[in-house]
């Protein structure tokens, strides 16, 4: 049996996502996103399932700086999922008295509007998983809080919902990714796959005028088409950034390897993230 490790605790998204990648296998739940990098680049575990983009909110920034900084580590998948958020108490609890609402910081800005027309004035506190957030208030009926989980937490800790599907827009979708140093592809015929991309991290070499143009014209001029370009701080100073970028389809022909070539000749420094493809989940 392979060990899966997933940002948990029990009833987390990531869960819910990882339970069905991986149905057979052994779930091993993590406190952060960081521990599940670790323990797939030390060996601890086979593979890992992360959240690394949003819908309403975007990119979760630790995945992809993590996906940066362990080269190692390659995707073997994506998987879309709908995430519905709810609003939760203790049961000995009164909806009135709330006095703070926990949650992951990504499900905090995915109900941003709702909290702000419903819930002014209390205050809001990050915790490492919306399912943490859960369990917390399920051990402390003593204190007047209040998560934004799902349903599966809602049942798991025995909590009571008080407003349902919180999520400041209907639609509301998830992107997970199966991380591991087996440089493999996922397969899994149970599931809808929704298409195949490859993933590329960039840095360009220096600061000079048309260089991210110079860059993009390698994929142009051999047609591959791009799904994604993102930016993220480089974290060496202010303005320095590395780039994430999807590229359509599968990555098969000579043409494709060639750009690596390219691009590496220009001194961009290129990370293959892998060829890979994407799934739907249910919520
Ligand atoms: O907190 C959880 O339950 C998670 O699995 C994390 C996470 C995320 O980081 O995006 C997953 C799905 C939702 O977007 C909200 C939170």
């Amino acid at each position: 049996m392979m060990k899966i490790a997933f940002l948990g605790p029990q009833a987390s998204f990531t869960q819910l996502a990882a339970s069905q990648l991986f149905p057979n296998e052994e779930l091993i739940p993590k406190i952060n996103i960081l521990d599940c990098f670790n323990d797939v680049a030390h060996g601890h575990v086979d593979k890992a399932v992360v959240p690394l983009e949003n819908s309403i909110e975007g990119t979760v920034s630790m995945t992809l700086d993590y996906l940066y900084k362990t080269p190692s580590i390659t995707i073997e998948a994506e998987a879309v999922m709908p995430i519905a958020h709810h609003l939760m108490i203790h049961p000995d609890n009164n909806a009135y008295d709330i006095e703070k609402i926990y949650s992951h910081p990504q499900a905090l800005a995915q109900s941003f509007h709702f909290l702000d027309t419903h819930y002014k004035n209390v205050q809001r506190k990050d915790f490492s998983s919306t399912a943490a957030a859960a369990l917390y208030i399920s051990e402390h009926p003593e204190l007047k809080r209040a998560a934004i989980a799902n349903q599966f937490a809602a049942n798991l800790y025995n909590l009571k919902i008080i407003n349902r599907n919180i999520q400041d827009f209907e639609q509301n979708h998830t992107r997970f990714i199966i991380i591991s140093k087996q440089k493999e592809q996922y397969h899994n015929n149970q599931l809808e796959v929704l298409g195949e991309k490859s993933g590329l991290i960039i840095t360009l070499p220096d600061d000079h005028s048309g260089g991210l143009h110079q860059v993009l014209s390698v994929f142009a001029w051999r047609n591959m088409n791009l799904s994604k370009i993102e930016s993220r701080t480089l974290k060496t100073g202010l303005g320095n950034y590395f780039f994430l970028i999807n590229v359509v389809g599968k990555w098969e022909s000579v043409l494709y390897e060639n750009a690596i070539a390219e691009l590496e000749s220009i001194n961009t420094q290129v990370s293959f993230l892998g060829n890979y493809k994407e799934f739907l989940l249910e919520s």
